[in-house]
């Protein structure tokens, strides 16, 4: 059975400079891949490739087997750190927006039936990110986890088949990202979604994930910084009670047992 998101040697280069380079993943459809590493080792740059942002410099990425087109659609969904939400409009209009831009192209407006069916879909989604009563708020009006909720919300209404997610977290307070993290497993299992989620935070990536990367590089070359990017240096599959293992691609050390390249894992972090 084919992977239903590859990479097939993806690399990532800005003029001279090596960002990623010999990125080969299967991610199964449903699965949950959190991706860490140190900071500019290329993780949000990877993401943006999935999310149709930016174009690979070599190599290919398929979805379904089918070429992914370098533009972004309505397969994916993403969120990013920092609150996407347009300040002008309602927490409803806001959620609205991303249907009307979607099935109205050209003047960005719904009417009658279509409008009213959308701001049904919309009410439905807000509750489920737990806003069913904050409809007429305004982003000002709301905490910052509010806000990601919406944000999260506005992601998902379009029904993509991966939702994306970079730092989704970063910036709430703890309490309210853990609020935050058993919302998103729950949207995770309820919309069968293949997440992507970038974290500098190692717990939040085991607790979450069921696949964790760590992006690194393996090469250095001293007098040309430049010259290497970073790679998947460490692919794991985790296994929660009650929930099948990831199906991954073969990890680069297989070899290794799993609390080994645990605690190397954690070093990687912990030294940057
Ligand atoms: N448009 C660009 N032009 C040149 N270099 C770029 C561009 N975009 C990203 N880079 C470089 O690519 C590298 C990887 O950036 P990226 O943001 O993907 O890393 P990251 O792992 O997500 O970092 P962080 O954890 O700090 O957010 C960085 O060195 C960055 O400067």
């Amino acid at each position: 059975m084919s992977a239903f998101l590859s990479l097939r040697d993806v690399w990532v280069e800005y003029g001279d400079k090596v960002v990623l380079e010999r990125i080969n993943l299967d991610i199964a459809e449903g699965a949950f891949v959190s991706v860490i590493g140190p900071s500019g080792a290329g993780k949000s740059s990877l993401l943006r490739l999935v999310l149709g942002q930016d174009a690979p410099t070599r190599g290919s990425i398929t979805l379904d087997g089918v070429p992914l087109k370098p533009e972004c659609d309505s397969n994916r969904g993403v969120v990013f750190q920092r609150y996407s939400v347009f300040p002008h409009l309602t927490v409803l209009d806001n959620t609205v927006f991303g249907l009307e831009c979607e099935r109205s192209r050209f003047i960005g407006r719904l009417f009658g039936a279509s409008r009213r069916a959308a701001i049904a879909e919309a009410e439905e989604m807000l509750q489920a990110v737990g806003l069913g009563d904050s409809l007429h708020l305004y982003p000002a009006q709301m905490s910052g986890g509010m806000q990601q909720r919406l944000a999260i919300a506005q992601a998902l209404i379009k029904r993509p088949r991966i939702l994306l997610l970079d730092e989704p977290f970063g910036a709430l307070d703890p309490g309210i990202r853990n609020d935050m993290h058993k919302l998103i497993t729950r949207l995770w299992s309820d919309y069968s979604l293949t997440v992507m989620m970038v974290t500098h935070d190692i717990g939040e990536a085991f607790a979450l994930g069921n696949r964790v990367l760590t992006l690194d590089k393996w090469r250095h070359d001293p007098h040309a910084p430049q010259r290497y990017g970073a790679t998947v240096v460490y692919d794991l599959p985790l296994t929660r009670k009650g929930a099948p293992a990831a199906d991954t691609a073969p990890a680069p050390h297989e070899e290794a047992d799993r609390e080994e390249s645990l605690s190397i894992t954690i070093d990687i972090i912990d030294n940057n």
